[in-house]
């Protein structure tokens, strides 16, 4: 199973387990998580989720295959019923707290899924990225908006322009990371943490977290369509193609040719 998911006192777990290739997320591994997440919605014995990768990696983001073998527009299916919006979708309207452990790195999507959780915990090792301009892309699920909301504009160009990865005290003093930990300490934080809101009262955690979100809700949503329209046709350009096959073929991209 690449995404493992449980339900222990309180708390739904889901841990991505893919490290053969790096963690990276396909649209199976999209759908578990969306489907858990959905479960977990109407389930009240689970009272906080736990989001976590391996301790050498977070996740390298969406599988670049799974890109290149399965993003084309298919007839008659919208894109919003994709198991990457099926997914993006319950994480960011989850009344649920969400806690999020990352350790190694945590690229596209990696990142990006961590605006959208409540406590994000990093290990020393962590290194989060977002290189959708060097793979031909633009950036996705409101990470547009929600990252220079967080950073301020000049350090989000950085990540979301030049595409620079970042270790997890810049993560930190930005704004996108709750605490750094060393790695040995993380997941039990994190778990402690989760259980912390367990025992708190379920009622009041959701009215908090649901006050916190309100105001930005409505540009959420408006940015991630405005996002999603481009990502999508990006995907079908010829520069992202460059760039998968130039990853798998383990050389840098040459994107001269293209105006
Ligand atoms: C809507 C969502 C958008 C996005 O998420 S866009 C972001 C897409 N992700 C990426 O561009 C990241 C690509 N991966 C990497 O840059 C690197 O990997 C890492 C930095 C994560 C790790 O580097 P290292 O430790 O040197 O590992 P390795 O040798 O590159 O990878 C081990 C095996 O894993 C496969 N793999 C890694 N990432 C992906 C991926 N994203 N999609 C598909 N396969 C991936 C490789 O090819 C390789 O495989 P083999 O052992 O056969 O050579």
């Amino acid at each position: 199973m690449d995404i493992l998911t449980s339900k222990a006192d309180g708390i739904l777990t889901i841990e991505f387990n893919r490290v053969e290739r790096k963690n990276a997320i396909t649209g199976v591994m999209y759908q578990a998580m969306a489907d858990a997440l959905v479960d977990a919605e109407s389930d009240d014995a689970v009272r906080a989720i736990l989001i976590a990768g391996k301790p050498e990696i977070f996740t390298a983001g969406n599988d670049l295959d799974d890109f290149m073998k399965n993003s084309a527009p298919v007839e008659g299916v919208p894109a919003e019923m994709r198991p990457v919006f099926q997914f993006m979708r319950a994480l960011s309207g989850s009344s649920k707290p969400v806690v999020a452990a990352v350790s190694g790195a945590a690229v596209g999507i990696g990142t990006t899924l961590l605006m959208h959780c409540d406590l994000v915990y990093a290990a020393d090792n962590a290194k989060f990225s977002m290189p959708f301009s060097q793979l031909g892309l633009c950036p996705e699920f409101a990470s547009s908006l929600l990252l220079p909301q967080l950073a301020g504009f000049p350090r989000a160009a950085e990540k979301l322009l030049l595409g620079e990865a970042f270790l997890a005290q810049e993560a930190y003093d930005m704004g996108l990371v709750s605490k750094v930990l060393p790695l040995a300490e993380l997941r039990p934080y994190a778990a402690r943490q989760a259980a912390k809101l367990v025992a708190l009262p379920a009622a009041s955690i959701r009215a908090s977290k649901s006050l916190m979100k309100r105001s930005r809700n409505a540009a959420i949503t408006e940015t991630m369509e405005a996002e999603n329209a481009l990502f999508g046709a990006m995907l079908q350009a010829p520069e992202a193609k460059e760039a998968f096959t130039a990853f798998f073929e383990k050389r840098k991209p040459d994107f001269s040719k293209f105006a």
